[in-house]
């Protein structure tokens, strides 16, 4: 059996709470001392919605002194889960143009996002409405999904994760109907003389390559 591998990049604004997400999802632990990451990578093989997958997250800094944002984008990741903190209006100010860095490099249809308005538990101190932030994802589309998250409180925080293989692997599975769809459409019956034949032309994968397959069928 093989194990469908997920890509995931946490990106964000510095101090927002993307480690200690990803923390709490690895390890059910609370860090409270804040040390900005200069980047990290993690591996997790959880079984989500019964299929077993092997999770591979990178860790991005969100302090310009350790990288940019562009030096951190990654074409190969599959999904991204985008964290702003409820307490910073800044650093919720700063997704749009994140993510139009992002459509730049996947493209629309490619573009996969959890959006995790984290610190929830500090609510007194909130600075973005819960309404803004669903209002965001429902701009970026169907491939988008909004969790309010605390890490702190350990709200939500294992969501954000199933949620964006669920998104990955719903379009995933899409596009090999799609493939399966074409197979069974593209077949064109010619009749010549007493021979029958029927083209088949694969699937858009293989066509690529020019892969067409032709079956004949003789009539005596
Ligand atoms: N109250 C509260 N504090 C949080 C929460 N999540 C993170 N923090 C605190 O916010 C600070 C920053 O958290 P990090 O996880 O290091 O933030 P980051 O986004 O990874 O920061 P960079 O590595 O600089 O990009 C730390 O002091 C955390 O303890 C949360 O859900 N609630």
């Amino acid at each position: 059996m093989t194990v469908p591998i997920y890509k995931l990049t946490l990106l964000g604004d510095a101090y927002v709470g993307k480690t200690a997400i990803l923390v709490q999802y690895f390890c059910e632990n609370w860090v409270p001392d804040y040390e900005p990451t200069v980047e990290d990578s993690l591996r997790k093989a959880p079984c989500i919605d019964g299929t077993p997958v092997l999770l591979e997250i990178f860790d991005t800094a969100g302090t310009e002194q350790y990288s940019s944002v562009a030096n951190q984008l990654d074409a190969e990741t599959d999904g991204y889960i985008i964290v702003y903190s409820i307490t910073s209006r800044k650093s919720f100010n700063v997704l749009p143009a994140l993510y139009d860095q992002l459509i730049t490099l996947k493209g629309t249809k490619n573009l996969k996002i959890v959006i995790a308005g984290n610190k929830c538990d500090l609510n007194e101190e909130r600075q973005v409405s819960t309404a803004e932030g669903q209002e965001l994802a429902k701009r970026w589309g169907s491939n988008c999904a909004f969790f309010e998250t605390s890490a702190k409180k350990r709200i939500n925080c294992e969501d954000v994760f199933i949620q964006i293989v669920r998104i990955i692997a719903a379009n995933r599975k899409l596009s090999t109907n799609q493939n399966k769809m074409h197979l069974l459409i593209v077949v064109k019956f010619c009749k010549n003389n007493n021979k029958f034949s029927i083209k088949f032309e694969i699937s858009s994968t293989l066509k690529r390559y020019n892969l067409v397959c032709y079956i004949t069928i003789y009539f005596l």
